[in-house]
């Protein structure tokens, strides 16, 4: 379930009031998501009935999210399809209810591509080099809040919960990112906001044609090519056993690239920012396994498929050369 904390007809009734987007004609909780409150909510106006979502954060702060919301807003006014969030007369976009913060969103039409293709893996590579564009301008600066800093903080926390082969491994991938972030093809990533967790569940696809990305609570300003790593991790394989699948990553790659092509620097680095993307995963997965914030309310995903995916990665790198 996914409404941690109820909303009334009135509450809702209010929002709509403050935002002048018409009356109340429906308000239906959503049942998945893991982190925060989602309603759907229908609302009419002179113009007819539109469809929205409000998210009631249970778990960010009123100071951490201005940078995600006005990021969506930002992204939405450039033309990137995200989740616009609605503003009050005051121009303020984070609002409270039932004494949460929260937002009200345009709701992107159609649903998950669980199991994309070639053609969905390129419309999602074109749109997130049209989005790292759009990016650019962008004047806000929050770092990516679960980057190298994070795991340096994390892996020793998670360390005694392992197999000694397993932190093994969890020691050295570290240490090879410790020593990546300090080569100087790493200084010259180019960086900007990203989405950091575009996997299938943060898409939408309608009749097959991509609608929209959302769920932007991990964004940041990151490398970019650490945002397609992320991608490619989940788009382009194969879930059950980890492994990489050529078509679907030649795909994405292609089509990213056709809008922004990739620099020397990443070129070099894409073997070795698919290992990050792998072990950020990882780390977070063990976290959320072994560590389970008291009332949290994060349902825990399987840390062993990241730790497979990383072992791929190693076992058999994934270069720009095999890409195109
Ligand atoms: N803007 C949106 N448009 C359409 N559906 C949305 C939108 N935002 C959220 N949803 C729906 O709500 C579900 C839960 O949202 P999500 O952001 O994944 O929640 P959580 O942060 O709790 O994991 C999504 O799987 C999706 O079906
Ligand atoms: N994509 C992450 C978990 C983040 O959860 P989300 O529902 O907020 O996208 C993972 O698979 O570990």
């Amino acid at each position: 379930m996914a409404v941690f904390t109820e909303v009334s007809a009135d509450e809702a009734r209010a929002l709509l009031r403050a935002l002048k987007l018409g009356e109340l004609r429906e308000l239906r909780g959503i049942q998945s998501g893991i982190e925060n409150t989602n309603y759907f909510v229908t609302a009419e106006d002179m113009f007819g009935a539109t469809e929205y979502v409000l998210t009631l954060f249970e778990r960010l702060t009123a100071e951490q999210l201005p940078f995600y919301l006005h990021l969506m807003k930002h992204l939405a006014q450039h033309g990137i399809p995200v989740p616009d969030p609605a503003a009050d007369k005051d121009g303020d976009i984070l609002h409270t209810v039932a004494g949460k913060p929260a937002a009200l969103v345009n709701k992107l039409a159609g649903g998950h591509e669980l199991a994309p293709g070639p053609d969905h893996c390129s419309q999602v590579g074109a749109m997130l080099a049209r989005m790292h564009l759009a990016g650019r301008d962008y004047k806000r600066h929050q770092p990516n809040l679960r980057s190298l800093a994070w795991w340096n903080e994390t892996v020793p926390v998670v360390l005694p919960f392992l197999e000694p082969e397993q932190a093994a491994l969890l020691r050295s991938e570290l240490a090879f990112q410790n020593h990546v972030a300090g080569s100087s093809a790493w200084q010259a990533l180019p960086r900007g906001p990203v989405h950091a967790d575009l996997f299938r569940d943060n898409v939408m696809f309608d009749g097959g044609q991509l609608t929209g990305f959302f769920d932007f609570y991990f964004a940041g300003i990151d490398a970019w090519l650490f945002d397609l790593a992320v991608c490619l991790n989940d788009w382009a394989i194969d879930l059950p056993t980890g492994r990489h699948d050529p078509e679907r990553a030649r795909a994405f790659v292609a089509a990213y690239a056709s809008v922004r092509p990739l620099t020397a620097a990443e070129r070099q680095l894409l073997p070795a920012m698919l290992r990050a993307g792998a072990l950020r995963f990882w780390i977070s997965r063990l976290w959320d396994f072994h560590l389970p914030r008291e009332a949290s309310l994060l349902k825990p995903h399987d840390p062993t498929h990241f730790e497979r995916v990383l072992r791929q990665r190693i076992a058999q790198p994934v270069t720009a050369a095999a890409l195109g």
